[in-house]
């Protein structure tokens, strides 16, 4: 026997039915609520109507005994049986029955249970008067000055009191546990809502790979973060008379105006960083007007050894790439404010050691010769160019870059350095016309000012 087959008959379940009524209960409040009133209903009714026809025989049983002869005896187990005070435990029920029902309000639950109250004190005190004092005679052998009459009135009144009280209170409990699921569901999205925020921000201030870091590391971890890398792109683009620009006078409200306009330079070009084309680059901070650039410390395939030049370099390429159309932005920028900034470039590649300064407040940096290389191609070039060092004009080349020869620059801590201006790109047609390119026809990117 296979050991489904054997689970299958040993397996025990319940029939259809009971298994989608259990179901439905678990799922649907309304359907226990349902099920436990049709149950609780079902078993009242069916108490008072046996209570009723006993109350209709009564009277018959009590004119039976009416001379009050009777023996203990000769009362029938089926006359025990229908011994008054037996009623009140079918009302005690019917309370208890609707403590259960925590949905149904405990002013509906009051009306309720008063009514069953004054129903009983009325049935006991009037027209079962009689059969009562009947009982209290049998029972004592004599005429009680307080019989199960008002004894069991008296008992009836307290606890329906405290079913009352039990009932309400109940529904105090239940509505300010509803109250506090409300506040902690409040509070729970709030939270929720503020991580997302923090996400978003931690996101918008460090790289992706060190925000995801950042978020999922320990808390009061406040060790240093830092990578080093072996081939990353770092590009410094400023814009030398921006200075010239800003000024504090009133005329552009203290220098706010031309905050603004910064601003919105610096906006459009990190919105470029969104292009997919850009995917590899990460805008590491803005320096005055000055915004830094790197490439390639996402870039888990550039660090493999031995890979092709242009394989291990295509995030250079990119960066460069990204130049341009800084440049290019800016162009547009100037055409519709009616200004003529520009852009003075200088973009470098090596290892660098890249980290985060600050646990409380992080900032996300980057470190080394290479660094200090690029922004040295920046400061030492000239405004509208790209500059950069021979290794970088090397690889650049190979992008098909066309790079013209600066010549020896003086660079603080390095010598002299022999450094290109790049003046434009080789378009991308067919291999003859490859060939037949002339420098001469370069289109106007990037372009010697
Ligand atoms: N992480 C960085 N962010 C911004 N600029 C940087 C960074 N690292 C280096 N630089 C800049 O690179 C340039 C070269 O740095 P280097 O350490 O070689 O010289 P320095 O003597 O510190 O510079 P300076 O003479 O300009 O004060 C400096 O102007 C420096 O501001």
């Amino acid at each position: 026997m296979s050991s489904n087959k054997y689970k299958k008959s040993y397996t025990l379940s319940l029939p259809k039915f009971e298994s989608v009524f259990f179901r439905a209960a678990e799922l649907r409040p309304w359907v226990r609520i349902l099920s436990l009133f049709a149950l609780v209903t079902v078993w009242i009714g069916l108490q008072t109507l046996k209570t009723i026809r006993r109350a209709l025989s009564w009277p018959e049983f009590y004119q039976n005994y009416s001379e009050l002869s009777l023996q203990a005896e000769e009362i029938t187990i089926d006359q025990r049986d229908g011994f008054p005070q037996y009623l009140i435990y079918y009302c005690v029920t019917m309370y208890l029955g609707l403590t259960t029902f925590t949905h149904i309000s405990h002013l509906i639950k009051l009306v309720i249970t008063v009514t069953i109250t004054t129903i009983w004190c009325i049935l006991s005190n009037v027209p079962m008067r009689a059969v009562f004092e009947w009982y209290d005679f049998w029972a004592y052998g004599s005429r009680q000055p307080i019989g199960h009459r008002v004894y069991l009135s008296v008992v009836m009144i307290t606890i329906s009191a405290a079913a009352i009280t039990v009932n309400r209170q109940l529904e105090l409990t239940s509505r300010r546990l509803f109250i506090w699921k409300k506040a902690v569901e409040e509070q729970k999205e709030k939270v929720a809502d503020m991580r997302r925020k923090n996400e978003a921000l931690v996101y918008n201030i460090l790289p992706p790979h060190v925000a995801k870091h950042f978020l999922g590391r320990r808390k009061n971890d406040e060790e240093l973060y830092s990578k080093s890398y072996n081939a990353v792109g770092v590009l410094f683009a400023a814009m030398p008379n921006f200075s010239d620009f800003y000024t504090e006078e009133s005329v552009n409200n203290q220098g706010l105006e031309c905050l603004r306009f910064l601003n919105e330079v610096i906006s459009d070009y990190d919105a470029l960083l969104e292009q997919q084309r850009f995917k590899d680059i990460i805008k590491i901070k803005t320096i005055g007007s000055t915004y830094m650039a790197a490439s390639g410390l996402n870039n888990e395939e550039s660090t493999k050894p031995n890979i092709p030049v242009k394989e291990k370099w295509r995030h250079l390429a990119d960066l460069t790439e990204f130049a341009l159309t800084l440049k290019e932005t800016l162009n547009n920028i100037n055409r519709e404010s009616f200004n003529n900034f520009v852009l003075r470039m200088g973009i470098n590649q090596g290892p660098i050691t890249a980290g985060v300064i600050g646990a409380r407040k992080p900032h996300y940096d980057m470190w080394g010769n290479t660094v200090n290389v690029a922004s040295r191609m920046e400061s030492t070039g000239k405004a509208g160019c790209i500059q950069v060092v021979e290794a970088t004009a090397n690889i650049l080349r190979e992008f098909g870059y066309l790079l013209d020869q600066r010549g020896l620059v003086t660079v603080k801590g390095k010598g002299k350095l022999m450094t290109y201006y790049l003046v434009g790109k080789k378009p991308e047609k067919s291999s003859l016309e490859d060939e037949n390119f002339l420098p001469g026809i370069v289109p106007d990117i990037g372009s010697v000012q």
